[in-house]
């Protein structure tokens, strides 16, 4: 590169061409693949527009400076492309015959999952701009992002001034056992979790002070507040399903639940879980309705819409309006809502926050109509029938659908992703919602996450909301205990041993790129897993049809997402990539995660439901879905589905392909795989040897100390 920048002002050619030998030699450099600040070289110095700027810095000593020009920061800095701008959920499209729509909200909008999505994808220049409160990997060093509970069960504070009430240990259920839990739980706990399930810490921890309560009153108050925090995979799904499902059951049963009616919203859920995705919302659900099998409670899911692509010209606004409302395709079996249907009331509703605020406050809430601009009569315009009442349209907002009087539990599962600061004003207005619907506001103050610790003297709004609160997560950041620290003091935290550490069957294994073609890097790992599965199962059972691990593979990039799928598709590897604009997402059912996620039934009853349960899978059948030239075995995605998602025990191996921005995204991500004690393997990627080595190595570094629990 140098070499030839050197010949160029020697024979002293106009600028266009050394611009042009320049590119030409980078793009040589680019496709023997020497590294990517060369490839970077070639793109920013196209010749053309920018000949200008050269042919200024060749005025000065440009040509004559020791060192070469891709090491000249400043130049570089001129010819950059700009950085694209942060990029928000929903797209609207220039319509200049509109006056435009502003969001309420001033910040980056949360409309949908998308936009966790899109937070999760920003580059991280992006990042910094929200103020992300997590550093990246290896910011800081120095100190743990993370809060490290004092004993396994807390209550508040965090800040220095004031000690924790720690609880001293006491000891706790070892199994699943009617009393405490209903005995309606039993069979569906062993059908789900098999009949030696002992509940996990987290578990145990949930049974003693969530359901036996142990005649302490922790909270303090009427509502229950609770935190809990335990690693990935480790049933905090059903530490905090066990005792919601059984207190809605029992104040059923002994009267103590008076459902107020709504006339007008019908449907008035008497919990809410919240989820950051759709495919969690739905997972959760379906394992709601499992455990209720025979506890018959009514759980419905809030999920994405079928949204038509376009618009028919002989649709009508309310019938269009109307097929929004039919929120899914009347998939009922896995607890789906379909207003038309369901007039009832539902027990529990999961959904995402976005979702559920629909049907609070109507679709199109949070955006307030654009100025209507006088005529040059000064008339108003006249909003237009079709189009303007049309979803979507100027004038249209949909009709809220939900009452929020019932409403005695708010479960926020991810809490740490609901209340970051991308999400926090969506998930906080609709606490605050439903407090004011049961007759206690609270008052929604912006940025409280970014709030410093406040001290013994001050006074930070301390929160009480009129239901019973309970937060879930696998990840405790620093500022997350804060803003509970400071709203929240009455709140409980149940923390298992391992939290902030990968669970113990989940191997860590270093790849190094081989400084080719990457994405024939792992093409060729996962064909050695496949190739090592296949030798395992030789020698142990040669006799039956071997099944090869499924591969879950994270980018960072929705682009390198494609790119790798379309890879790894030429090569004959069948593969599912899911990025936040995916069509597939877009159906109202988890269809597209068939074959990876945890399918959870429980046995149909053959008396009830003969045919399903007779129905079982021909030898072919069977074949082909271990064959994976046939069944998708890769998955690739974002961090889209890095959250919560419970995929099988199938699923061996998680390659994380791009070094993971901060520590709680590593953890997430890894997690999905060697879960509920099953085996599982973690594969990162990265260069280990020669030129920009360091980092990844300091990575490693960091990664290990973490895992082992010293940081
Ligand atoms: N006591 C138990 N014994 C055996 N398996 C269990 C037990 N409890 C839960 N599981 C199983 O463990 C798996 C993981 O559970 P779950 O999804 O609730 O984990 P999680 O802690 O919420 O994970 P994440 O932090 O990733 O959301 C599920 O398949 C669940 O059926």
């Amino acid at each position: 590169m140098y070499t030839a920048i050197r010949g160029s002002s020697t024979h002293a050619q106009s600028t266009s061409q050394i611009c042009s030998k320049i590119h030409s030699s980078a793009v040589n450099l680019k496709q023997t693949g020497k590294g990517s600040s060369r490839t970077r070289l070639a793109k920013n110095l196209k010749p053309g527009a920018w000949a200008r700027d050269y042919e200024e810095q060749r005025k000065g000593s440009y040509f004559d400076r020791a060192s070469a020009p891709h090491q000249d920061a400043n130049l570089l800095k001129k010819f950059e492309r700009p950085s694209h701008p942060p990029r928000l959920a929903r797209v609207e499209r220039p319509d200049k015959s509109r006056p435009p729509r502003e969001r309420i909200f001033s910040k980056s909008p949360v409309q949908e999952s998308s936009s966790f999505v899109s937070a999760m994808e920003a580059q991280p220049a992006v990042l910094q701009h929200r103020k992300n409160p997590f550093q990246t990997l290896l910011d800081d060093p120095q100190e743990s992002e993370f809060y490290h509970p004092p004993s396994p069960v807390s209550i508040s504070p965090l800040s220095e001034q004031e000690k924790p009430l720690v609880l001293p240990r006491t000891t706790t259920p070892t199994t699943f056992s009617s009393p405490p839990l209903l005995p309606g739980f039993i069979p569906a706990i062993s059908q789900m979790l098999g009949d030696d399930a002992k509940p996990t810490p987290i578990q145990s921890l949930s049974i003693k002070w969530l359901i036996e309560e142990s005649g302490l009153d922790l909270s303090k108050s009427e509502w229950k507040q609770f935190l809990l925090a335990s690693e990935t995979g480790s049933g905090k799904s059903l530490a905090y399903l066990l005792p919601l499902l059984q207190k809605l059951k029992l104040d059923e049963q002994n009267g103590t639940f008076v459902r107020r009616s709504n006339p007008k919203r019908a449907l008035n859920p008497r919990a809410i879980v919240l989820a950051p995705t759709h495919e969690l919302a739905r997972q959760l659900s379906s394992f709601a309705k499992a455990l209720t099998h025979d506890v018959k409670l009514k759980i419905s899911c809030v999920s994405q819409r079928n949204t038509p692509s376009t618009t028919k010209s002989n649709v009508t606004a309310k019938k269009l309006s109307e097929q929004l409302d039919a929120f899914v395709d009347g998939t009922g079996d896995l607890g789906e809502l379909d207003l038309k249907k369901d007039t009832q009331a539902v027990d529990v509703l999961f959904g995402t926050p976005v979702k559920v605020m629909e049907l609070i406050r109507g679709r199109g809430w949070d955006e307030v109509e654009g100025e209507l601009k006088p005529d040059e009569e000064g008339k108003m315009p006249k909003l237009r029938r079709g189009r303007d009442k049309m979803p979507g349209g100027r004038g249209w907002k949909g009709e809220p659908k939900m009452g929020l009087e019932n409403v005695e539990w708010v479960i926020v599962d991810e809490a740490d992703v609901l209340f970051d600061p991308d999400f926090q004003e969506v998930t906080r207005t609709l606490l605050s919602d439903i407090s004011a619907a049961r007759g206690k506001p609270v008052e929604v103050t912006p940025n409280v996450l970014s709030s410093p610790p406040a001290s013994s003297s001050s006074s930070a709004q301390i929160i009480n909301y009129p239901f019973n609160f309970i937060l879930t997560s696998a990840t405790i950041p620093k500022n997350l205990a804060t803003y509970l620290d400071n709203h929240h003091p009455n709140l409980v935290r149940l923390t298992s041993p391992r939290v902030h550490h990968l669970p113990k069957t989940l191997k860590t294994e270093y790849v190094p790129w081989s400084g080719g073609n990457k994405y024939a890097d792992i093409e060729r790992r996962v064909r050695e897993v496949w190739a090592s599965d296949a030798a395992a199962h030789g020698m142990l059972d040669p006799d039956t049809p071997v099944t090869l691990s499924k591969v879950l593979i994270f980018c960072n990039k929705s682009l390198k997402v494609m790119e790798l799928a379309t890879y790894l598709g030429e090569k004959g590897i069948r593969c599912v990539a899911l990025t936040s604009n995916s069509e597939q997402r877009k159906r109202g059912s988890n269809k597209h995660l068939e074959g990876f996620l945890r399918p959870v039934q429980i046995n149909p009853d053959p008396e009830r439901a003969p045919e399903k349960a007779k129905e079982s899978k021909s030898n072919e059948e069977e074949m082909a879905l271990r064959d994976p030239k046939i069944t998708p075995h890769v998955m690739i995605t974002t961090s889209l589905l890095s959250r919560g998602l419970d995929f099988s025990p199938d699923l061996g191996h998680v390659f994380i392909v791009d070094e993971p921005r901060n520590m709680v995204d590593f953890l997430h991500r890894a997690g999905r795989s060697g879960r509920a004690g099953h085996k599982g393997k973690v594969v990162i990627f990265s260069k280990m040897k020669g030129r920009g080595s360091q980092r990844s190595r300091e990575v490693k570094e960091k990664l290990k100390e973490f895992t082992q629990g010293k940081i």
